[in-house]
């Protein structure tokens, strides 16, 4: 079965929120494959403990390289909890990745309540997997 691929990313003030949705959802997040910039990667893997594949820091071009997994189509669903009240240094790169989930039409979460419902519709797919290939 091949694993569902989520990136996940979040602002400094975000970073811990996603943590704790992780942990919460830990039953789905362990059966997918995760991508992350560099922060939020290390973030998930100290606090949550689970494999993250991380890519450069937000600033330093990580959105970019999600960006290009994305256009690639190696990218099911992205949840990137943007901090609204922070100006970031790369805003350029935040737009990019947003646009390119919407040019490929790719699930994107950017808040906790839109992150629940992607969520969802993993856990659902995983479970309608695993029925499939235990043949039910
Ligand atoms: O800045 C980010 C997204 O725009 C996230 O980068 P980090 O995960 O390295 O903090």
């Amino acid at each position: 079965m091949e694993r569902i691929r989520v990136a996940l990313i979040a602002h400094d003030k975000k970073k811990l929120d996603l943590a704790m949705f992780v942990k919460e959802w830990m039953h789905v997040f362990s059966k997918c494959e995760l991508y992350a910039t560099s922060t939020t990667g290390k973030v998930i893997e100290e606090k949550i403990g689970l494999k993250v594949n991380k890519f450069q820091s937000g600033p330093y071009g990580g959105d970019l390289q999600i960006g290009a997994l994305i256009v690639n189509k190696e990218i099911d669903f992205v949840i990137f909890l943007r901090d609204p009240l922070t100006a970031q240094p790369h805003e350029p790169d935040v737009s990019a990745l947003l646009r390119v989930c919407d040019v490929h039409n790719v699930p994107l979460a950017t808040n906790l309540a839109t992150a629940e419902a992607l969520v969802l519709e993993i856990e659902k797919k995983i479970i309608k997997e695993t029925k499939e290939n235990e043949g039910e």
